[in-house]
């Protein structure tokens, strides 16, 4: 079975990207690559990453007007992502812009609430509900938009899957029992992610700051 595994390659260093995903390609299902690496690599980037064989996952989190967002998806058309990210907060128009914009073969998700984000700082930034109700609200929108589905947490995701049992659910932000949270605020172990219904995991730090990355990545798949 293909793991449901996406290691983040946060790094603006393609050749550290690639002894990163080399080292530790059989045990994971995909590449994530982010802002990070697409702002010091682009395109050139990416088609070297596609080489190592895995799916990849393209996080550029998208949020624009409706026009500007669907002409960033056409000119991201040419590498063929697996799975593209937007920020449902753009709303309904921008992703079903986005939606239909984006090839056949990549999958869209909206980003709903940042797993950095707790309750206070929602409150800031003017969202009065707590972000397992916000979530569940911008995942409405992104399923009624034609979404493939959202990103949360390991906190929400049970409650989605139950109101969109045939969505696509990405959950960043996961830790291994007593791991570091560094600026995740809402994070939950992996296999809790998979047994609430994630159906793809996504593993940034515990995997590329470990002194044995490859060896990190196999103590995770073991968990799940
Ligand atoms: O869209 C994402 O992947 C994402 C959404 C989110 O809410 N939180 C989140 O951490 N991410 C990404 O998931 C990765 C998490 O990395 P680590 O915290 O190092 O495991 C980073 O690449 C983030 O950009």
């Amino acid at each position: 079975m293909t793991s449901p595994i996406y290691v983040a390659i946060d790094t603006p260093d393609l050749a550290r990207a690639q002894s990163l995903a080399q080292s530790v390609h059989r045990h994971v299902g995909g590449i994530k690559l982010g802002l990070e690496f697409f702002c010091a690599n682009g395109h050139h980037g990416v088609h070297e990453m596609a080489k190592i064989g895995l799916p990849i996952f393209l996080d550029l989190k998208l949020h624009d007007i409706p026009n500007t967002v669907a002409k960033a998806v056409q000119a991201l058309h040419v590498l063929e992502p697996a799975i593209l990210t937007v920020h449902a907060a753009g709303g309904r128009a921008m992703l079903e812009d986005a939606k239909a914009a984006a090839g056949v073969h990549t999958k869209v998700v909206a980003v709903t609430v940042l797993t950095s984000l707790d309750a206070s700082d929602l409150n800031e930034i003017g969202v009065a509900r707590n972000a397992a109700a916000q979530v569940e609200r911008l995942a409405d929108l992104a399923q009624d938009a034609g979404l493939d589905g959202i990103v949360c947490s390991g906190e929400e995701v049970g409650l989605i899957r139950k109101r969109w049992p045939g969505g696509f659910f990405v959950v960043p932000g996961v830790r291994p029992a007593g791991g570091a949270m560094g600026d995740q605020k809402r994070a939950v172990t992996p296999r809790a992610a998979i047994d609430a219904g994630a159906s793809i995991i996504v593993v940034g730090r515990p995997i590329s700051q470990a002194k044995d990355p490859d060896m990190a990545a196999r103590e995770i798949e073991a968990t799940l």
